[in-house]
């Protein structure tokens, strides 16, 4: 009588899940000529990541004993990498050591105020044939007729294709330096309609400064394990001279909650650092929900239409990002830096604008404003005792982040138009003003060679410094998923004792009914499914209605069977083991199967045929396992062992 191709492979495969899910391999066997459609088993050494090749497995079907060596050996490759892991952290942080050094001295010797200037590109309405600024480099800019050229030098100049990206790039370095631990503040200055709030904000397709500053903080948080950080936002924007929480909410349910948007008050400690009092601070934990708290400050700004932008910001609007650092360079205490970016108000003639009344003030507020900002710079380059931080709620804010222990950066927007000349010669004076004596016109120009080779070197430590932290922390990586490996499979391996005490606990019950009659373990497993036992406890279709006729259960460890034993898997089918699977951990497992009184032919069972295959008497079927189940193949042998052992106490079950 011939079987199915399932019957017949669940009949094999059955009384071997019983004994723990696997292995029957022959060394000799080949997998390419054979039909036998199953995957294949490689075992799994400890300490050896990788499992051997599928040709030649390295093999042994241990399914009683654990050597006591491979434990050890577990532990010792454990150890080795974690070892590893720890010089490998060591050495990624001398190397951000290293980084952060660079970079500090790079800022430095640039300024520690820059200033960019970045020229919007023509407006559809706007007509494009103009005599506006002219770009000439990567830092000049000539603006005014062709006899009347006056020429501007900036630390870097975009153009009017100069992407969002690009400028980003430019910017980086500096928000480097607020995750270092400095204050640091980056403003967008200029004319209304200029784009100040294009480059700050951007749009949903081409984000500005802040959503990608948000993102490369949480990212190279995410790098430096080293350090633990902590992220808080706030926004405000200093509206005709008031302080207006952004992050406030909308519509206050107390009255004391509409005050807080307006009254907020600005402390100084006695150290110079800048505290506002009920600002709201909230902490952000990833990009995503920074972003979402940002794009909600940021529609609260106060906005309105002017002859110049159809939605000019009429205020100025501040964001910061408070950064909290604890790691071991700070001697295990929260150590916080500020990074501010405002998108100021747009500076303007008040008499082009044509404002009026209430727009008309709030121009002069920004004004005045910007005026008293351009007084800080000016004091700060020019390394005056007085800086007069108090003229303006502005400067107070930034009192703690625009000074000489901080790092600030202007960017200087222009209108392409011939119109508005007059304008950007107000804004590139502001721009000249904050460069102060940093201006490459009055520097020596040996001393500007010497300046620019310092730079390319440092750039060049700083390049060195990332790219071997890179690798580093690839390494780590590696070596951390290794370890993470190594430790499941031996929790697998060696510390399921506890996980399965807890689990029978929970099913004593069941258990007890189990051992009173295998009628009721049917039951049992019928009504809960084979979930509710584990894996290689459950029963197979065919060994469920074994049961039904033969009303008695044998133990997994009872089943396993002796040398040369012969397991009963049906009427017509027999199979043998040629090793006694208890005792051996090394050599491979010897299974053939053939039905009784067949002399010469055993069965290879192919599931694309649905005939049995006849074969050699002395060839052997081989079972074999896919490379992914491998460890788990492997592990399950300690589970089993275990198991065995602990259902043969508990379960005292008759034997056929
Ligand atoms: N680089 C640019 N590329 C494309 N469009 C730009 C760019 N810069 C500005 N714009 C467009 O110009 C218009 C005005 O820009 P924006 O509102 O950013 O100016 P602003 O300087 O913030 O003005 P205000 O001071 O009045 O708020 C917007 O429609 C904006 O999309």
């Amino acid at each position: 009588m011939f079987l199915s191709i399932e019957e017949a492979f669940e009949q094999i495969c059955e009384p071997l899940q019983r004994l723990g899910d696997f292995v029957v391999i022959d060394s000799s066997f080949d997998e390419s000529k054979s039909d036998l459609n199953v995957p294949l088993v490689e075992t799994l050494s400890p300490g050896v990541d990788s499992p051997s090749s599928p040709t030649s497995p390295s093999l042994y079907t241990d399914v009683n004993l654990v050597p006591e060596h491979e434990k050890k050996e577990f532990e010792l490759a454990i150890c080795t990498l974690e070892g590893e892991l720890v010089e490998l952290r060591s050495k990624q942080s001398s190397l951000e050591e290293k980084r952060r050094e660079a970079l500090n001295k790079l800022l430095d010797i640039k300024g520690s105020i820059r200033v960019f200037c970045r020229i919007r590109p023509f407006l559809s309405h706007e007509r494009k044939k103009s005599f506006g600024p002219i770009v000439s480099g990567s830092e000049k800019v000539l603006i005014g007729s062709t006899g009347n050229r006056k020429e501007y030098i900036l630390d870097r100049v975009f153009t009017q294709d100069a992407s969002q990206d690009l400028v980003f790039m430019e910017v980086e370095p500096i928000l480097r330096s607020a995750l270092d631990g400095h204050n640091v503040c980056i403003f967008a200055y200029g004319q209304t309609g200029t784009g100040k709030t294009f480059t700050m904000e951007g749009t949903a397709e081409c984000p500005g400064i802040v959503p990608q500053a948000l993102e490369l903080l949480f990212h190279q948080a995410s790098l430096d394990e080293s350090i633990s950080f902590s992220f808080g936002l706030s926004m405000l924007e200093v509206y005709m001279g008031n302080l207006r929480d952004l992050l406030a909410q909308k519509t206050p349910r107390k009255r004391w909650e509409s005050l807080s948007r307006s009254v907020l008050n600005i402390q100084t400690d006695a150290d110079g650092s800048v505290e506002i009092e009920r600002l709201h601070e909230v902490t952000v934990t990833d990009f995503a929900q920074a972003n979402k708290l940002y794009n909600l400050g940021r529609r609260a700004r106060s906005t309105s239409w002017t002859n110049v932008n159809e939605l000019s910001s009429r205020s100025h609007c501040l964001t910061r990002i408070s950064i909290g650092r604890t790691g071991s360079r700070e001697g295990g205490k929260m150590a916080t830096s500020k990074l501010w970016m405002v998108d100021l108000g747009g500076s303007e003639r008040l008499l082009k604008t044509q404002a009026t009344g209430q727009t008309l003030d709030e121009g002069k507020s920004i004004n005045l404003s910007l005026s008293a900002l351009g007084d800080v710079i000016c004091a700060l380059k020019r390394k005056r005792n007085h800086i007069p931080y108090r003229n303006s709620k502005l400067t107070q804010i930034l009192r703690d982040s625009v000074g000489d222990r901080s790092k600030a950066l202007m960017l200087v927007h222009l209108s392409p138009r011939e119109d508005d000349i007059g304008e950007s010669i107000c804004s590139l004076s502001f721009a000249k003003r904050a460069r102060g004596i940093e201006s490459s016109k009055e520097i020596p120009e040996e001393l500007k060679k010497q300046k620019e080779k310092r730079i390319t070197e440092l750039e060049e430590a700083m390049r060195d410094a990332e790219g071997e932290c890179r690798r580093v922390r690839n390494q780590i990586q590696l070596v951390e998923n290794q370890v993470r490996e190594k430790k499941r499979l031996y929790a697998l391996a060696y510390g399921l004792h506890e996980d399965l005490k807890s689990y029978q606990g929970n099913r004593q019950e069941n258990q007890r009914e189990m051992v009173e009659t295998p009628t009721t373990l049917e039951k049992s497993i019928t009504a809960n499914g084979s979930l509710s036992l584990p894996r290689f406890m459950a029963p197979t279709v065919c060994s469920r209605q074994r049961l039904k006729t033969d009303s008695s259960i044998r133990t997994s460890s009872e089943l396993a069977p002796r040398k040369h034993e012969k397991t009963h898997l049906s009427k017509d089918l027999n199979i043998s083991f040629e090793n006694d699977m208890r005792n051996s951990n090394t050599k491979p497992l010897r299974l053939s199967a053939k039905k009784p009184g067949s002399e010469d032919s055993g069965f290879v069972f192919s599931p694309t045929s649905t005939k049995p295959l006849s074969i050699p008497q002395n060839k052997r079927v081989s079972v074999s396992f896919s490379k992914q189940t491998i460890n788990k193949a492997s592990l399950l042998q300690h589970r089993r062992r275990f198991s065995d052992s602990e259902i043969g106490k508990r379960f005292k079950v008759p034997v056929n």
